[in-house]
């Protein structure tokens, strides 16, 4: 297994009175090629989980369990590790693609200092990399896109080059958190798209995170759903869509859009 979480708890020191507990004890695994999505209504935890997955956590969460990446356990990594681990190993997709994004620096530079950084290519081989890989996450006329800022660019272009600077870095596991929230629905459905061809082509583990279940049953081979940290379910996505055994799914099923719905191929409940 690329990742595999054993019983995570998490919990949160609080100035007055005991800590409170957010995640507890959520087990999954993920190989690669494969992808997880996770879902569940704000505050469900999914983003400290995956805060944790990365060794993110602030100072003021303690976290048990075992988060093994490639069998290491990311808990008891020290920061060095942990540093090394984020750049090589897990890479991060955001909501807000502008972010993650440098304003005032051309995207093909910004990917290219990630390929510099982490492969050490040379100037000229990190430019046609990165031409590459604006290709991959398919910008139309990349050649003459790659000198463009971020702001020259929409929403759903800019959320591909977050994509391609992350894949820059070669990760093994890339958690995406609410990727394709900030964008409307074509577009989301493109980025998905992207994303899903990505996982097969280059064999990495995807987490995909979301409150959407519509999202999540676009590509996810398999999907844990998280009510105020807890797993209520966790299975095959087409089992979990066409037999959810938990009400709290069921509800989650209720909510998605007559169109997705019917994309899916789901009954109307
Ligand atoms: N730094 C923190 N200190 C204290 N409590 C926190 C902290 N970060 C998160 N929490 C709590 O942990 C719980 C889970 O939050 P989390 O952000 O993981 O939810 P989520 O499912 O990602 O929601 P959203 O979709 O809104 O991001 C919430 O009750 C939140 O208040």
């Amino acid at each position: 297994m690329m990742l595999s979480v054993h019983d995570l708890r998490v919990s949160f020191a609080r100035e007055h009175g005991d800590p409170v507990e957010v995640v507890h004890g959520i087990s999954l695994d993920l190989a690669k090629g494969e992808t997880l999505g996770i879902v569940g209504e704000s505050g469900s935890g999914k983003s400290v989980l995956s805060l944790a997955t990365m060794g993110l956590l602030p100072r003021t969460a303690r976290a048990t369990g075992r988060i093994l990446l490639d069998g290491e356990d990311i808990l008891t990594m020290s920061e060095r590790q942990l540093c090394r681990v984020r750049g090589r190993k897990i890479g991060m997709i955001f909501q807000e693609p502008m972010t993650a994004l440098n304003p005032s620096m051309r995207v093909g530079a910004q990917i290219a200092e990630g390929l510099r950084l982490a492969q050490g290519l040379s100037r000229r081989d990190a430019r046609i990399e990165a031409l590459r890989l604006l290709e991959m996450v398919k910008i139309p006329r990349a050649a003459e896109r790659i000198d463009s800022f971020p702001h020259e660019m929409s929403g759903g272009q800019r959320q591909r080059i977050g994509i391609a600077i992350a894949l820059a870095l070669k990760p093994e596991l890339l958690i995406a958190d609410e990727p394709t929230t900030a964008l409307d629905v074509t577009v989301q459905a493109e980025v998905l798209d992207i994303l899903d061809e990505l996982v097969a082509e280059l064999g990495i583990a995807l987490i995909l995170i979301s409150h959407d279940l519509g999202v999540i049953a676009r590509i996810a081979d398999r999907t844990l759903v998280m009510y105020r940290g807890d797993e209520m379910e966790q299975g095959e996505t087409e089992q979990v869509l066409r037999r959810p055994t938990h009400a709290y799914t069921r509800k989650l099923l209720a909510a998605m859009p007559g169109r997705v719905r019917a994309s899916l191929e789901l009954s109307d409940g």
